[in-house]
This record gives C-alpha cells, sequence and structure tokens, in this order.
C-alpha cells in the first residue's frame, strides 16, 4: 500500500491496521449500508468537503501572544454525514469554543474547517445560515416572547412560512412536553426553557444540528425522547448531529464521539468500540483510561507532570504494548484520509457516501476580489423577523414605553422650568439716610410731579432715591432697610442680603448739582450723587442679574423723570443706547433661549445613547445575537433592525421635546421648522449609532453604562450647551470643534434664534458634522460586530 503524505505526515497504512481493530460501526445505525468498507484515501479538499464537519489541524487560543491560552492544540475532528456525534470532555476544555469555530462565531489561529462541503462564513456556505441548527450553552431566548413567537422568529429567519411554524410547533411541543405555545418563556422554569431552546434548533429542520449540551436539567425519560428523536433524524443520512453533553453513558447511542482533553482529541471513534478495545464498563471508564494515557505521554516529554501522573493509578489496560503512547494517543483523525476516523491503533470506518460525491456541496468558494463582493446585501426575510422581534419586545415592554415617552417630557419641562428665569426674591440691603435720622420707620415717598420750575429752570429735585427705590422694587420687590451702613454690610457678611445700596443724605441735591451745574460740583458732590453699592460677588449669575437690574432701574428713573418734566426721555440717561429690538434675540436675552437650541439637542442625544447603548448588549449577553448570528443574520441586519425600530421611539421623543419647549414653554423660534426638526431629528439618530457603538464595544452593560454616562458631562461642558466656545481655552476649543453636538448646537441656535436657514455656513455645518459623526459611529459599529469575535 503507498504512503500518503498530508500536511507534511508521511504514513503508511500498511502494516498498521491489524484486522481486528477495523471496525464497521453498526450501533443502532445502518451506517455500514450507506458507508462503504474501509478504503484508505488520500485526504483531499474534495474528500473533507464531503464530511458534514472536518476540522484540520486546529490551534486556538485565547490571550495574547506572550500569554496564550490554548485551547484547542493541532485538533482534527471529522463527523460524516449522518452521524450522531458526541463530543465529550471535561468543563472547560474547549467543546464549546471547537463548536463556535465550526459555526463559524469564532475564528482559528491557524487550521481549517469545512462545514456541509464549505468554509463558515464563505459566501454560499449556508454556514452560518439556516443548513445549521444551533442551540447554545445559555438559553438564548426573548423572556417576554411565548413559545410559538419564539419559534416564528427563528422560522422566518429560515425562510418558513407562519403556518409550516405552526405545524412544527404542534410536533416539537409533544416530542419535547413543552407547556402551551402561548405561554410565556420567562414563566418557563430552567428546564422548560432548555427545552424550547432545543425546539429553535430544530425547527427549520436543518442539516446540521449542533447542541451544546441539550439535555442539561432534563429528566432522564425526555432525555430518553431527545435521543430517540436525534437517532430518528439521523436516520435518513440527511441530518448530522453535533452534540455536547456531561452526560457521558448518554452518549452510547452516538454513533461516533470523540474525547477532548488538552486541546485534542483523546479517541475519536464508535462508543461500543472504544468500550470494547479498552474493556471499559462504560465509557467513563475508557475516558479516565485514555486520560492517564495521555499523561503518561507528557511526562515522558515533561518532568513537571511526573509528580502528578505517579499519583494516578492506571486502569488496567488491554494490551499496553500494543498501544504507542506517544504517537497514537496523540491526534490523529482524518490524518490518513477523510473517510477514516481512528483513534489508537483502531480504526472506525466512517466512509462517506462517495456513490454521488459532489451531491449538496455548496459551490466552490471564491474569496471575495472587491470590497462590495465582501458586504453582504440585506436579506428581506431576516430583516422582516427582526423587526418583528424587536417591535414586538418594545411594546411588551411597558416600562420602556413609558420611559420613551416620560422622559424627555419630565426633562424638557423640567429645563423650561428651571432654567433662565431671573431669581426673585433676593433680599437687597437698603440704607437710604435721605430719608434722615430714623430712615428705617420713615416711608419712602416722592412727589410724581415735574421737579423742574417751568419759569426758571430751576430743579428742586428731593427723594430721588425713593423714585429709584420704587422701579428697583419692580424688578427686585425684596427691599430690607437697615439704619446704618454698617449694619447692612454686617447682614450681608452674614447671607442676610446679597448686595447693599447705600444712599447719601443729600443724594438727590448733589445729583442735580453734578448734572446740572458740573462746573461747580465738587468731589463729595459726585461721590453723594452716587447709589454706594456692595455686592455679594459669589455667584456670577446672581451678581450679573443685580447688577443689570441696579442700573436699569436707575435709568427707568431718569427716564420717568425726564418724562414728567417733558423732556426728551433719554435726556438724563446715560449715553449709550441699546437699540430696541436687537439685532437677533430679545433686548434682555434669557438663557433659556441660549441654552434651549443645546438641552434640546442633548436630551434627544443622550436618550438615544440611552436606549440603544445597551440593545445589542442585551442581545449579546443573554446569547440572543450568538443565535441569531449563527443562523444566518448578519450584524449589520441586527444594527438595521435596531436602527429602524428605535428611530421610530427616537422621533417621538424628538416630537415630545420640541412640542413641550414650543408650544408649551414657548421658547424661542424664529427659524424653519422643517429643518430645526431635521437637525432634532439627525441628531436623535446621530445619538443612536453612537449607542450602537458604545454597544458593540463594551461587553458588560456596566461599561456601556460608564461610558455613556461619562460622555455626557464632557459633550455639556465642551459644546458651547451651557456656556460659549469662545471662552474656553484655545486647546478645548480645538476639541470642542470635533465633538457631535458643537456644530450641531450652533446651527440650531442660528435657525431658532436668529431665523437662519440652511443656506448659511453656520446652519449647514451643523448637519455636516452630524453627518458625519453618523457615518463613522455606524461604520465603527458595524466594522466592531464583524470583526470583535473570540
Ligand atoms: N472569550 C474568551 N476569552 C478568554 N478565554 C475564554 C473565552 N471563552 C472561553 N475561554 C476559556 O477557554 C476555555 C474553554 O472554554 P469553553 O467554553 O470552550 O469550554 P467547554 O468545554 O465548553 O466548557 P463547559 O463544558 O464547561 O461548557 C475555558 O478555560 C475558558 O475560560
Amino acid at each position: 500500500m503507498p504512503a500518503y503524505d498530508n500536511a507534511g505526515a508521511t504514513i503508511s497504512l500498511e502494516d498498521e491496521i491489524p484486522p481486528e481493530h477495523v471496525t464497521i460501526v453498526t450501533d443502532n445505525f445502518d451506517l455500514n449500508q450507506r458507508r462503504h468498507q474501509f478504503q484508505s484515501q488520500k485526504s483531499t479538499v474534495t474528500s473533507r468537503r464531503q464530511q458534514a464537519v472536518c476540522v484540520r489541524r486546529a490551534h486556538k487560543r485565547y490571550g495574547s501572544k506572550s500569554n496564550p491560552n490554548v485551547i484547542l492544540d493541532g485538533l482534527n475532528m471529522t463527523v460524516p454525514k449522518g452521524a450522531i456525534y458526541g463530543l465529550l470532555g471535561a468543563s472547560g476544555c474547549g467543546k464549546t469554543t471547537l463548536l463556535s469555530c465550526i459555526v463559524g462565531r469564532r475564528r482559528l489561529n491557524s487550521g481549517e474547517i469545512w462545514v456541509l462541503g464549505g468554509r463558515p462564513g464563505s459566501p454560499g456556505s449556508g454556514v452560518p445560515g439556516p443548513r445549521v441548527g444551533y442551540m447554545p450553552q445559555e438559553t438564548a431566548l426573548f423572556g417576554e416572547f411565548s413559545i410559538r413567537e419564539t419559534m416564528i422568529y427563528f422560522g422566518w429567519i429560515a425562510g418558513m412560512t407562519t403556518i409550516e411554524v405552526d405545524e412544527r410547533v404542534d410536533f416539537l411541543v409533544t416530542l419535547l412536553n413543552l407547556p402551551h405555545p402561548t405561554k410565556q418563556v420567562k414563566t418557563l422554569s430552567g428546564g422548560q426553557q432548555r427545552r424550547v431552546s432545543l425546539a429553535a434548533a430544530l425547527i427549520h429542520q436543518p442539516e446540521l444540528v449542533i447542541l451544546d449540551e441539550p439535555t442539561a436539567g432534563v429528566d432522564p425519560v425526555l432525555r430518553q425522547s431527545i435521543w430517540d428523536h436525534l437517532v430518528e433524524i439521523t436516520k435518513g443520512g440527511r441530518t448530522t448531529v453535533i452534540i455536547t453533553t456531561h452526560y457521558i453513558d448518554e452518549t452510547k447511542q452516538a454513533n461516533v464521539i470523540g474525547l477532548m482533553r488538552g486541546g485534542r482529541f483523546l479517541a475519536e471513534e464508535a462508543p461500543g468500540e472504544l468500550m470494547r478495545r479498552y474493556q471499559a464498563e462504560n465509557l467513563e471508564d475508557v475516558f479516565l483510561k485514555l486520560a492517564v494515557l495521555q499523561n503518561m505521554g507528557k511526562r515522558r516529554r515533561s518532568s513537571i507532570l511526573a509528580d502528578i501522573v505517579e499519583k494516578v493509578e492506571l486502569p488496567s489496560l488491554p494490551d499496553p504494548s500494543v498501544i504507542d503512547l506517544e504517537e497514537d494517543l496523540g491526534e490523529i483523525s482524518g490524518e490518513f484520509g477523510d473517510n477514516v476516523s481512528m483513534s489508537s491503533k483502531g480504526r472506525v470506518v466512517v466512509t462517506p457516501d462517495i456513490a454521488s460525491p459532489m451531491e449538496a456541496l455548496p459551490p466552490e468558494e471564491k474569496p471575495p476580489t472587491t470590497c462590495f463582493e465582501r458586504i453582504k446585501p440585506m436579506q428581506w426575510r431576516h430583516m422582516k423577523s427582526l423587526m418583528w422581534k424587536n417591535f414586538l419586545s418594545l411594546f411588551r415592554n411597558y416600562s420602556l414605553l413609558a420611559f420613551i415617552v416620560v422622559l424627555p417630557l419630565s426633562q424638557m419641562v423640567l429645563f423650561c422650568i428651571a432654567i433662565g428665569h431671573d431669581p426673585v426674591g433676593l433680599p437687597i440691603g437698603i440704607v437710604n439716610y435721605e430719608l434722615g435720622e430714623n430712615n428705617t420707620n420713615v416711608p419712602c415717598n416722592y412727589e410724581k410731579v415735574c421737579p423742574m420750575d417751568p419759569n426758571t429752570y430751576e430743579w428742586n429735585l428731593k427723594m430721588f432715591s425713593c423714585q429709584y427705590l420704587d422701579f428697583l422694587s419692580k424688578k427686585q420687590p425684596n427691599l430690607v432697610y437697615y439704619p446704618t451702613k454698617e449694619a447692612a454690610i454686617s447682614a450681608a457678611y452674614h447671607g442676610k442680603c446679597r448686595v447693599v445700596l447705600v444712599f447719601q443724605a443729600n443724594f438727590s441735591s448733589s445729583l442735580i448739582d453734578r448734572m446740572v451745574d458740573p462746573r461747580h460740583a465738587t468731589d463729595l458732590d459726585v461721590k453723594n450723587s452716587e447709589i454706594e453699592v456692595h455686592l455679594d460677588d459669589t455667584d456670577k449669575q446672581v451678581q450679573w442679574m443685580l447688577a443689570r437690574d441696579i442700573q436699569v432701574s436707575f435709568m427707568d428713573a431718569t427716564q420717568n423723570l425726564a418724562k414728567s418734566c417733558k423732556l426728551p426721555t433719554r435726556l438724563l440717561s446715560i449715553p449709550v443706547f441699546f437699540h430696541d429690538p436687537p439685532v437677533y434675540g430679545l433686548t434682555i436675552p434669557i438663557l433659556t433661549d441660549f441654552a434651549g437650541p443645546g438641552v434640546i439637542l442633548t436630551i434627544v442625544f443622550f436618550l438615544a445613547v440611552a436606549l440603544t447603548s445597551s440593545s445589542m448588549l442585551a442581545e449579546r449577553n443573554e446569547g440572543i445575537l450568538e443565535r441569531s448570528l449563527v443562523s444566518g443574520i448578519t450584524g449589520t441586519e441586527i444594527l438595521f433592525s435596531h436602527v429602524s425600530v428605535q428611530m421610530f421611539m427616537m422621533m417621538i421623543q424628538a416630537a415630545v421635546v420640541l412640542f413641550i419647549g414650543f408650544v408649551f414653554f414657548d421658547l424661542t423660534n424664529n427659524g424653519p421648522l422643517g429643518w430645526v426638526i431635521l437637525l432634532t431629528v439627525l441628531n436623535g439618530f446621530c445619538g443612536m449609532t453612537f449607542g450602537f457603538f458604545v454597544s458593540c464595544l463594551c461587553d458588560t452593560e456596566r461599561t456601556a453604562t460608564f461610558i455613556a454616562l461619562g460622555s455626557f458631562l464632557p459633550m455639556m461642558l465642551l459644546c458651547g450647551i451651557i456656556w460659549p466656545i469662545e471662552a474656553l481655552h484655545d486647546f478645548l476649543q480645538w476639541i470642542s470643534y470635533v465633538l457631535p453636538l458643537t456644530k450641531s448646537t450652533e446651527s440650531l441656535r442660528s435657525m431658532l434664534q436668529r431665523g437662519w436657514s440652511i443656506n448659511t455656513p453656520t446652519v449647514y455645518y451643523g448637519f455636516m458634522s452630524t453627518g458625519i459623526w453618523i457615518a463613522v459611529y455606524l461604520i465603527a459599529s458595524i466594522l466592531l460586530i464583524k470583526f470583535k469575535k473570540g
């Protein structure tokens, strides 16, 4: 017999196979009728593609190159079509990792995998896709859905009609002893949920069923009926099952079992043959013996393990001399040709049906050459299932619905009520010596007639301080009178008043001297004609507003005086005139109008972030994302289905915010309403994409929440929402310009207050910046979904 060279291994089969070790698989299963006698054949790509699953020289590690955690260490695996393959191994040995590589969710570091004739993830392979039914270890179901709705979701993805799904649901409910299909998944027991998860993997009768511990938490009777069903579906040879379990003994019903340890298979063979060869009563004994033998093999290489191995009692072996531990207990499956699966000296014939070797194989894979070929188009049936699922989840989640409407409403109401209004009732200390000795008890009255003699033009101004205080009290009514300047200032030091105004005894006459006859006015006249102001400057807003009220009240009083004397009203005012109305905005601007645009955009942006930053994570953490991806849905489809559903919610939120701001609280809006709405919605969309990005970037909801919350304050501070950008440090100004809310806030403010339209650069820069950020976040999210695997 010739020698075969497969990837560097030159092995002659001729003398190695004692006839007694050549076994035909017969267990409960007519593979021997469908499969041909053992014939050694060269392992070729074609022969590998004819297996249901074929893994060659698989290496997989987690962690960095310098500190690797090697999970698969040159593993080979051959799963013939139509077989039940039991994958056994201790917890943590890498079974789930191997399965996720098979379904295309993780990549090997090196080696190759063929699944149903194609490479997982390659175009036309159907894997991930409807050819595979995958039941992950976690339940991976939607708690809010009923059993039937769960099946409809997975059935639709696989291209089934609702009628077909209903028929299968009836069958599976009986088979798996499930409760009524209308029952909500979250109300089921753990074992029932696992069975629903199994049903979801079987609903579309896939060619390859991969079940990660389907019988965990299932009672023995039901476990037997699940196995009976698996035997039944594999009978025709169309369906192949790979199953992992911790109940080693139940795999007696498998056609082939792979015993995994140390990143390789200790054996890959029919269970009956293994027990016979190792003269073991059960498979657990076989596993134990093989494990000890593997350790002995290692001992030769490593003295470190010597102590451990010496303590292990070697079980009795049929004839240890026939086993070359070093070579034979190493991984050898498939290296001799893909029609053979073998371990040790025994060979199990698992020759595929070669009557029509290329039947049902996907077309030869051509690697994508252009970027366009790499992008998978979205499929309507996937989008339909996803959008239906997302809307259903939304409408089942009442607290979330309330959150969507109540939160923007309450935040906008809070902003409009709480921000921008002038503080009223601030205590203002008054010391008015013009009222005489007993100044706190004398009423502060003044004559409203003109104090100027119409004939001589002599002024006889009296109690102008009272006239002034009359105007001041219209703006700040809480005037508190103190007898002396010292008492008032002491009260200010103790926080009893925010400002102290002192009027000297001859305030009115000195004022007239200063205005009418400045040539004879002394320094004392000037000093006495001034209102002495002592401010508590701790609060900039309060200080600024009090200073404004004090000065404006004076101008009001002088204008009133001029008016009573029929003089030009501005005659007695300071010679600085502020035009009314101003170029844009109000004569006395209110902070609500300044902060309003930024606050509207911030509310819409961050509510969208809050909605989306957990959506992908919730799917991922519940295992649903993994399951959906294996069923053929792409990350882009999941992303866009969330985008469409959350877009709907975000638009509701944007409408609530704008309605409350402009209709209820009458915020200034001189702008083109259409563009205002469009910018607000675009900005919410930008928040959504940022949320998706965070969701794809983080592994836990907690980290996502930290990032989402952590980004809130810097954006508020740096985007010119509460303080002008021009007041920032130069370096911060640069940062500010590249943040997503800066340009859009400027744009919205210009539209609302200045009435500018889209043809103004400030306005269209806002739209452009938002559009660029949307594209950046979307592309980053898609790339993360695509490449952020294990
Ligand atoms: N994403 C990951 N990053 C780092 N290590 C991981 C990752 N996933 C799994 N591992 C490690 O890889 C090893 C194999 O894990 P895996 O889940 O494949 O084992 P398993 O055989 O399926 O275990 P079990 O039977 O308990 O489910 C474990 O040590 C695990 O800690």
